[in-house]
This record gives C-alpha cells, sequence and structure tokens, in this order.
C-alpha cells in the first residue's frame, strides 16, 4: 500500500516537466520493447501543464495510443469534455501524431457506449504503458464517485468489464470510467495532485473510513500495483 507522497515538487511547472520526462521515459521503453505503448489520462483541470510538457517530449508518438482514465458523456465539441481537454494541451507539438481513443459515443447512452468502447478496447496494448489518474477534493478518482450508483461494481477487483457507466450527486452528467482491474493493468501509475486542499484530502484518505466515502481509497488500499504520487503545492 502507498503510504507516502514520494514526489514531492516545489511548483506545478517543476512538477509538469518532471512528470513528463518519467512518462516518456516510460513509453519509449515500451515502444523500445515492444513496438508501441499506450497511455491511459486523467481529465479535470490539474493535468493542463503536465500535458504541455509531455507533448514537447521526443519520442516515437505515432507508436503511441492515448485514450482516458475516464470521461464525462458529453460531446467532444463540449468544454466539459475530458477529450477536448486533451486534444487541446497533449495532442499538438511533438505528440500530434498520437493516436487517440475516445471514450465517447454519439447517439449512444453511457451504458451502450460502456459495452461498445469495451469491444474496441480489446485491441489496445497491454499492460497500459501509463496510466495517470487525478483526484477531486471529495476523494474521487476517475469517475469512482462518492454515492456513484455503480460505486462497487467500478471499483470490484474482480469485474471483467473494461467500463462501468456511472452517474452521481457530484458528478454533472452521467460518467464512463474504466474499472479499477483496467487501471491496475499498468506499467507505471501514477497518482498527479496539486494543491494543499488535495494533499489534506488525501491524507485523510490514508487515514481509517469507507472507501465509499472517499473512493481513492480503493487504489489507496490496493496491493497489486506500485502507486506514484506526484505533489505540488
Ligand atoms: O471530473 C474529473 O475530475 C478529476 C479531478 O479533476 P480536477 O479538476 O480536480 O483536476 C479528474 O481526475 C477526472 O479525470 C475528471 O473526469
Amino acid at each position: 500500500m502507498a503510504d507516502v507522497i514520494d514526489h514531492n515538487f516545489e511548483n506545478k511547472d517543476k512538477l509538469a516537466r518532471a512528470l513528463a520526462f518519467r512518462v516518456a521515459t516510460e513509453l519509449k521503453r515500451d515502444i523500445e520493447a515492444s513496438g508501441k505503448a499506450s497511455m491511459l489520462v486523467s481529465g479535470g483541470s490539474t493535468p493542463k501543464a503536465f500535458f504541455t510538457a509531455l507533448s514537447e517530449e521526443e519520442l516515437d508518438w505515432t507508436r503511441v495510443t492515448i485514450s482516458l482514465v475516464d470521461e464525462r458523456w458529453v460531446p467532444p465539441s463540449s468544454d466539459r469534455s475530458n477529450a477536448k481537454l486533451v486534444g487541446e494541451y497533449l495532442l499538438q507539438n511533438k505528440a500530434n501524431g498520437a493516436a487517440f481513443l475516445p471514450l465517447y459515443v454519439d447517439g449512444q447512452t453511457a451504458q451502450e457506449g460502456a459495452t461498445l468502447l469495451g469491444k474496441q478496447f480489446e485491441g489496445v496494448h497491454k499492460p497500459f504503458t501509463v496510466v495517470i489518474l487525478g483526484m477531486g477534493t471529495d476523494g474521487h478518482t476517475a469517475s469512482f464517485f462518492p454515492g456513484g450508483d455503480q460505486l462497487a461494481e467500478a471499483i470490484d477487483l474482480k469485474n471483467q468489464n473494461a467500463f462501468t457507466a456511472i452517474e452521481a450527486p457530484g458528478a454533472g452528467e452521467p460518467r464512463i470510467t474504466f474499472t479499477l482491474p483496467q487501471l491496475l493493468q499498468s506499467s507505471f501509475l501514477a497518482l498527479h495532485i496539486e494543491g494543499d486542499e488535495k494533499q489534506d484530502v488525501l491524507k485523510s484518505a490514508f487515514g481509517e473510513g469507507e472507501v465509499a466515502d472517499m473512493p481513492i481509497r480503493a487504489v489507496l488500499r490496493q496491493t497489486i500495483k506500485e502507486l506514484n504520487i506526484f505533489w505540488c503545492p
């Protein structure tokens, strides 16, 4: 179980550059070993500087497939779309040759999309080379939200499904999320958080309490995959 923030940085810029360098190193290693690499990233507001730094890294991006840890069930034109964020900040500069697989299917519900995307992702390179999680101040990660109607299924380590469609009071629109056992099928797993408030939330999550109250605990308490925690004030 991870019990410390093991990668501390003075500021957002230093964190972004260090995380981008580490991720690029992992992607290059997998490209060299297997000819391709895959990466799941988080959305929200935190990753912008990291995405920009990563987009400047020199590597064979044409061999990299990028997707998301989770998505809000909105079209890519929406300002709420995590795919839109990735398009604007990551699929740019040197990374513009990477393939991107969205977690949204036009005209389908999130439940229907979960099934369709599950089939599509069977062909994606695994274990995922890199998975980067974020965390909200309510203790959610991916779309594992407190009060989520399918939270138990989404974090069940025996769940065979790649995706769960989920709705929660704090989530805004319906969501789709990779399930926890899928996210743990990764060579490099990181949690990227910033700010004192999130540090305090994480400290609480390391304490005793129900996973359902702070679903990030499902990641902190698992023993399958080492978690690398990146933080700056
Ligand atoms: O809704 C989401 O929020 C979390 C955290 O976002 P932030 O704005 O607090 O950085 C994010 O990790 C997740 O991918 C996203 O869907």
